[in-house]
């Protein structure tokens, strides 16, 4: 399989995920510190440290052939750059923001208006296509202090929990765009490549899949299996197994970890006992 190039953020919200779902895929990278490149030791791939921002253009030149990024700066600095790969991680919106005493009803109002963001382009383009036009100024961190300051009347900039708006008195008013860790791949990568990219994508999707999952495990009386397996939505059909005990099985399968809790209640009052939920390291589809 041919070396790959991968681009991961230096430092930052992305840096601790990326290398941990490279580490899940059962990849060993050789990282010392201040090291801005690296070695994978069990795969042909090759490390590159880097800022966020400058992935897009790396990526646009071939300099790197794949990269973990946040869609929100290839939505501002590479639309086309194809994404393959959503990885679940550093969830966030980005989002317009107004302070709270502004009568905010609709993207008119911003009309004319001062907007601080990181994130020209994405602003540009969701004011534009909705056919009004604003005074941008450009800013590189600490958006959200500026209607504070004096330096704009609203703010475009990354949402997660909204703790950062609140603490600067200002109120989300409308969503451009939701945003996660995704692969990407370089326009440029090379057929030799392709090949190595599919058996990272493999391991990726076995990683997540398995992280979305949980191994459940209950006891029930026979009679009561039916109504179960009616209750779980499982993969595919659960394992039943007699136990030692006449007239008892033990019921297996795997649920989404989200569902899990919505069925607990139902499962106990049909019968279920000595319920085991277990982590799942891989799962291979
Ligand atoms: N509060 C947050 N919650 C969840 N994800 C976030 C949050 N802030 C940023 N992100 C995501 O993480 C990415 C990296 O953010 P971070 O603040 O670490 O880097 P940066 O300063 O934008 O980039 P650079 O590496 O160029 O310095 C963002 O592009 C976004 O996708
Ligand atoms: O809604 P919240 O959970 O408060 O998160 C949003 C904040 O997180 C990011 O900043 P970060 O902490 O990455 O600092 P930075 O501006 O230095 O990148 C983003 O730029 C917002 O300011
Ligand atoms: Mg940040």
């Amino acid at each position: 399989m041919g070396n790959i190039k991968i681009a991961i953020q230096k430092s930052g919200r992305l840096n601790e995920d990326s290398l941990k779902i490279l580490k899940d895929c059962g990849i060993s990278i050789d990282n010392g510190k201040d090291q801005l490149k690296a070695l994978a030791r069990n795969f042909p791939l090759e490390v590159f440290y880097l800022r966020n921002g400058d992935i897009p253009q790396y990526l646009r030149d071939g300099v790197v052939d794949i990269a973990i990024i946040g869609e929100n700066v290839l939505v501002e600095k590479g639309k086309e750059i194809e994404i393959v790969e959503k990885l679940g991680f550093s969830k966030c919106r980005v989002s317009l923001a107004v302070p709270k005493g502004f009568d905010y009803k609709g993207i008119q109002d911003l009309k004319g208006k001062r907007i601080a963001s990181s994130y020209p382009n994405t602003v540009q383009q969701y004011m534009s296509s909705r056919g009004v036009e604003a005074d941008l100024h450009i800013i590189n961190g600490s958006v959200e202090i500026a209607p504070n300051i004096g330096l704009a009347d609203a703010i475009c900039d990354i949402v997660s929990s909204g703790s950062t708006l609140f603490k600067n008195n200002l109120k989300e008013v409308e969503v451009m765009l939701k945003s996660e860790a995704v692969l990407a791949v370089s326009p440029k990568i090379k057929e030799g490549q392709k090949e190595t990219l599919e058996a990272l994508r493999f391991r990726i999707r076995s990683v997540l899949a398995a992280r979305q999952s949980k191994y459940v495990l209950m006891n029930a009386p026979n009679d009561k299996i039916e109504a179960i397996i009616e209750i779980l939505p499982g993969m595919r059909s659960p394992t039943v197994l007699p136990l030692a005990e006449k007239g008892w099985s033990s019921i297996h399968t795997v649920i989404n970890k989200d569902k899990f809790w919505e069925v607990i209640d139902e499962l106990k009052r049909a019968g279920a006992e000595g319920i085991l939920v277990c982590p799942i390291e891989k799962m291979v589809l």
